[in-house]
Order: C-alpha cells, then structure tokens, then sequence
C-alpha cells in the first residue's frame, strides 16, 4: 500500500491534472491513496478573498469569482461532456463561501479562515477525483473532515491520533481494495463538525498521517524539483539533488525551513520507518530523494533562505537580566499572537529574534511587549541557515551582506542578514 501527495503546483491548470492521471496509471497495480492540495495558488487568493471580507474592503465578490473562473476553466477543458455532474458539484461546493460572505462577518477570524480556505481542497480533490473516474480509473473520493480528527485550534488544529487512526483502519483499507481513495490535504474536522486546517503546506503532513496510520509501504510526495535538492533552486543557481537523506537531516532542513516539505511531515513517518520518496512530477521517471532509517549524514552543506524578516529585540525596561520569568513571559505573547520564531539570541539584557514579518501580527506583538519592555524591530531582513556549513560556504552566503544577528552549533550555522549599504 502506497501514498501519492500531489501539491498545488502539480494541479495548477488541466494539463498538470492530466500529468497525475498518467502517472497513477503507472502505479495502478498497487493499493493506492491519494493526497492532493487546492489547485495552483487557491489558499492564497482565498486568503486574500478572507482578508477582503474581513476587513470590509468590498473587493471579496471580484476575487471570488476569479477564483470560481480558474477552476471552471480547469474543468472545461478536462471534461468535454459539459453535463457531467462535477460542474453543479463544484457549483455547490463553492456556495459555502456565499453562505458566509453574504452577510458582515460575525465570526472570529480564525475560524472563518478554515470554513473559507478549505473550500480549495474540497474542489480540487472534487475535480481530480471526478477527472480519474471520467478517464476510467475507479477513484472514489472521500471527505477527508471524516478521518483527521482534530481540536478546534483553528488555522492550526492538533490531530486526535487515537480518533484519526481509528477511523482510518476502520474504513479506508477496505476502500482501497476495490478503488483509490482521492482527499485533501491540509483539513482535519473537529468533534462538532466544524472544518479546521493543519497549517499552511499541512498536506504534506496529512499525507503522513495516511501513512503512518495504514502502516503504508511508502509515501511519494510529488514536486516540481527533481527532488530535495541542496538548496532552494528559486535563490540558488547550482543546486545539487541530495539522493539520500536520514529522518532526522530532513526533520532539521524542513524545520529550519526548507519548505519542499512541511515539517511534520517526518516524525510520523521515523516512528513508523515508512520511506518517503520527493520526485519530480515533471520528470516522473527520475531519481528523486529517498528519506529513510539511515546513519548516513548529509553528504554536502545545505542551505536554507528565509526573506521577509524582522528582528524583534526586546530588553527589560530596568535592565534585569533576561531569565527565566522575563523568557517566560516573553513566549507566551509570541504564542498568542501566534508569531513563530525562526531564530533567537539572547545575552544578559537583550533577547533577540527573527520572525517572518507580517505587519499586521508583528505591530500588535510588539505593542503588546512594549507594556512590560523595552522593543524594537526591524524588517526586510534575510535569515540564511547552513547545515554542515564551513567557512567557504559561510561566505559565499555574505558576499554583499552584513550579518545582525549569529548563532552557530556543531552542524548548523544560522544568520540574520541584510544587505551592505555601502
Ligand atoms: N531544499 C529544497 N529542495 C527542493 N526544493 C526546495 C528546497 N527548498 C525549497 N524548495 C522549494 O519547494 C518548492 C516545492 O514545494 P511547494 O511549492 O510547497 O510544492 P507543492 O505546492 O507541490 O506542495 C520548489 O519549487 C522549490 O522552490
Ligand atoms: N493548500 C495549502 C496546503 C498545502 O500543503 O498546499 P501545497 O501542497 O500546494 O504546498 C497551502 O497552500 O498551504
């Protein structure tokens, strides 16, 4: 039994559907579940549609209907038969976010965001699901709000495992004897029915629940790289594919922020020693990266790019030393305004870190802070990190750069930098 995890890049238009039809055909020998993600860059113009509604900028019907006229282009040209039912299906399926927009929001944000971003998933699988079936494959789809049971932490849902695996041994083995169960990545259902998303790129993790919870042969994340390569070849130039990679070099690269794939990805599967393969589809025959139980480590340095940065410095107001009730403190404000830290440095006075910067999220952490410290921060700022760095490697990431802020173990160097000014 083996899971696929296609992502919005392979499902952006019909061609890129047409491409997982081919290689499903390939595969279709074996038990196989698959994973897909909203189309393109759905959860993106639904968030910007959100944001419209949100905040009553009157722009979120214009970005509906964009958003309904890309995937309806996507099906016209799948499907020549312009009665089959995906269209009222999908029809349907976006009311939802008529239901919701058609009055001033009146829910908190958060929760609003997993009843309208979801709706991504839920018409890509509905297409591609419907798209396999028009092209004779027996896929089935499946709501996947059924099986990924999670708390109601919005945009950030905690997965009940015992419910989770419960309910996925209880019905999906069955399932894939006779057809391909097609679900969405990313959203989790929560005891009262209500939708919840795992986090932005959670598919992939959802893939590895699926994984872990049928105790698959493997998991094959398709991708638009030839695989994990030594950097990301969006910044670098000459990049080199890495072919072999131990769980634990790849829960440090996606947590330091590689984001060919999701953090979370790969604990469920280490516990379980499930093998997980990154390929291209574009070049669905190539070698790819084969994750798995190895003592072997990273063969070359690997580097990792954060733009978008913002240094928070934050210093006690009657310069106490920065301990343990400050630190404390400090992490509970982060938490709640639900700033992650990328990096941090702390000395006798001064506690430093670099976060992704969203203006919005970021002033209002700060204003919070300010009650009880001294803040200040400063954006567009890079964060470069370097596992199995040495000092070649170290500078050629400076050329040009002036490094602010420095943190370096035996395996891992990371910088927060911005450029010269000369
Ligand atoms: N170390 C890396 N190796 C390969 N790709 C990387 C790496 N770091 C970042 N990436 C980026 O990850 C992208 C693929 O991930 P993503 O866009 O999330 O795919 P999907 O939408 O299919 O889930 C690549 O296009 C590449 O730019
Ligand atoms: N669609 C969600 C979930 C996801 O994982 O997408 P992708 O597989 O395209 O990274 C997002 O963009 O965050």
């Amino acid at each position: 039994m083996h899971i696929f995890k296609f992502g919005g890049a392979s499902v952006k238009d019909a061609e890129g559907v047409k491409n997982v039809l081919q290689i499903i055909e390939q595969h279709k020998g074996e038990p196989l579940l698959v994973i897909i993600s909203a189309m393109g860059k759905t959860t993106n113009r639904l968030e910007e549609l959100l944001n419209a509604f949100f905040y009553r900028q009157e722009t979120h019907h214009q970005l509906f209907d964009e958003i309904k006229h890309f995937h309806f282009q996507i099906m016209d040209s799948l499907f020549e038969d312009k009665n089959h039912p995906v269209f009222d299906d999908v029809l349907n399926t976006f009311v939802e976010i008529d239901w919701i927009i058609e009055e001033d929001p009146q829910d908190p944000y958060d929760y609003l965001y997993d009843q309208i971003v979801s709706i991504g998933e839920m018409v890509s699988t509905k297409i591609v699901s419907a798209y396999l079936q028009y092209r004779g494959l027996n896929a089935q789809w499946i709501d996947v709000r059924n099986y990924i049971h999670t708390d109601n932490t919005y945009r950030d849902a905690k997965v009940d495992w015992v419910k989770t695996e419960a309910a996925i041994q209880k019905d999906i083995p069955s399932i894939m004897q006779n057809a391909i169960p097609v679900t969405q990545g990313f959203i989790g259902g929560t005891s009262e029915n209500f939708t919840t998303t795992l986090g932005r790129e959670g598919s992939d993790y959802t893939a590895a629940i699926f994984a872990a919870c049928l105790n698959a042969a493997g998991l094959t994340i398709w991708k638009d790289v030839p695989g994990i390569l030594n950097a990301d070849p969006k910044w670098f130039s000459s990049t080199e594919l890495i072919p072999e990679l131990s769980y634990l070099d790849a829960i440090e690269l996606s947590y330091y922020g590689a984001n060919v794939i999701h953090p979370k990805t790969i604990k469920p599967l280490e516990n379980k020693e499930i093998t997980l393969y990154v390929r291209s589809f574009i070049d669905a025959n190539g070698q790819g990266t084969r994750i798995h139980k190895t003592t072997e480590s990273l063969s070359v340095p690997s580097f990792i790019f954060k733009v978008n940065q913002a240094m928070v410095s934050i210093l006690p107001k009657d310069f106490s030393f920065i301990v343990e009730d400050n630190l404390s403190h400090i992490f509970k404000v982060f938490h709640k305004h639900k700033v992650k830290i990328n990096m941090m440095h702390n000395s006798a006075v001064n506690f430093s870190v670099s976060v992704d910067y969203d203006e919005k999220q970021v002033s209002k952490l700060v204003e919070e802070l300010q009650q009880d410290f001294s803040v200040s921060h400063l954006a567009d700022l890079e964060l470069v990190t370097i596992r199995y760095y040495n000092q070649q490697t170290i500078d050629r990431v400076l050329i040009d750069k002036e490094v602010l802020l420095e943190v370096k173990d035996s395996y891992t160097c990371q910088m927060l930098i911005r450029n010269k000014t000369s």
